[in-house]
């Protein structure tokens, strides 16, 4: 099976009134669970790296390892760069083999991230790849930058944006945020559903990409304490909203933060459990089954792309 674009599977979600998860990979088992819980829910799945995620594992060995993933389970995978800060960066992704690409143009002006978006659309249509661009900011960190508030995107910027880039899909700003830490602790979650509603409305058809989109289970966040750790007042995005988000314009969901969390608990646990273990298939192969479970009940309840291939 060769890796995909997310031409087909956005339209599809966006027909079917459901969303694909994209899920950041960074090595084999964080890789090996995200497919074995789409392949055990039948869902196609979108696998994302980030530049510091090619800097870490290469280029090389995550396409191979994707490429493997998707001879063996048979289903739809996509191979997408996840915020690709300038065209250096897609054309290395581009060579590498990803079928998609995001271009993260959103830290500069509207006539900047334009002109920028548009050259990375151009370079990677005529390879048959997709583009993913950004207007609006998420509060919080992303990769070095750090903003203090939202600045939410505008719906009539949205529409001159798209016509005038050709871009693919759009993430945009509505109240999510990177990392596990989305919210003061007595601060109510919400999102700009107001905001998405007239997007949709003014871009019809036309997929939407929620980026800082994990719910950050208390559960798991307690379970890493309880086994050592000490991560104080995480708060993601509740699941509710996400489903309802899904069920919109929203055809692409990223989430790293709760794979992050699945796993480092599940191997705290080991390490907690078994001191006297040092197998690294013992606690890397419990953070490999912790991933599955969380992209088999993202895929159940929240996506909604069970049984989609
Ligand atoms: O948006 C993301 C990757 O691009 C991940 O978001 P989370 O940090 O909420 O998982
Ligand atoms: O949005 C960012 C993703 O969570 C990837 O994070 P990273 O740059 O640490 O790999
Ligand atoms: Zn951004
Ligand atoms: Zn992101």
């Amino acid at each position: 099976m060769p890796l995909v674009t997310t031409k087909e599977m956005f339209k599809k979600a966006y027909e079917g009134g459901y969303a694909i998860g994209a899920f950041n990979i960074n090595n084999l088992e964080i890789l090996q669970g995200v497919v074995r819980g789409a392949k055990a829910k039948n869902s196609p799945v979108i696998l994302q790296c980030s530049t510091s995620a090619l800097k870490y594992a290469g280029p090389k060995y995550l396409r191979a390892m994707v490429e493997a993933a998707a001879e063996e389970t048979g289903i739809d995978i996509a191979l997408h760069l996840d915020h690709g800060p300038d065209l250096e960066a897609v054309k290395l992704a581009i060579a590498s083999g990803f079928t998609s690409v995001m271009f993260d143009g959103s830290h500069y002006d509207f006539e900047e991230n334009v002109r920028r978006t548009k050259e990375v659309v151009e370079y990677a249509h005529a390879h048959g790849v997709v583009v993913e661009a950004e207007l609006g900011v998420l509060a919080g960190v992303e990769d070095d930058v750090v903003a203090a508030e939202h600045v939410y995107t505008d719906p009539d910027q949205a529409v001159e944006f798209v016509e005038r880039t050709g871009c693919d899909s759009l993430a945009i700003a509505i109240g999510t945020s990177h990392g596990a830490f989305k919210f003061p602790p007595d601060y109510e979650p919400q999102l700009r559903f107001d905001i998405l509603e007239e997007i949709q409305r003014k871009l019809p058809n036309f997929p939407i990409v929620l980026h800082g989109a994990s719910a950050v289970d208390p559960e798991t966040v307690e379970m890493c304490n309880k086994y050592g750790g000490n991560i104080a007042n995480a708060k993601g995005i509740p699941v509710e909203m996400l489903r309802k988000a899904a069920s919109m314009a929203v055809c692409k969901i990223n989430m790293d933060t709760d794979l992050r969390l699945a796993m480092t608990a599940a191997i705290r646990k080991v390490f907690a459990e078994n001191p006297a273990e040092f197998d690294p298939r013992k606690y890397l192969g419990a953070g490999r089954d912790a991933i599955q479970k969380v992209v088999e009940y993202k895929i159940e309840h929240v996506l909604g792309s069970a049984n989609r291939l």
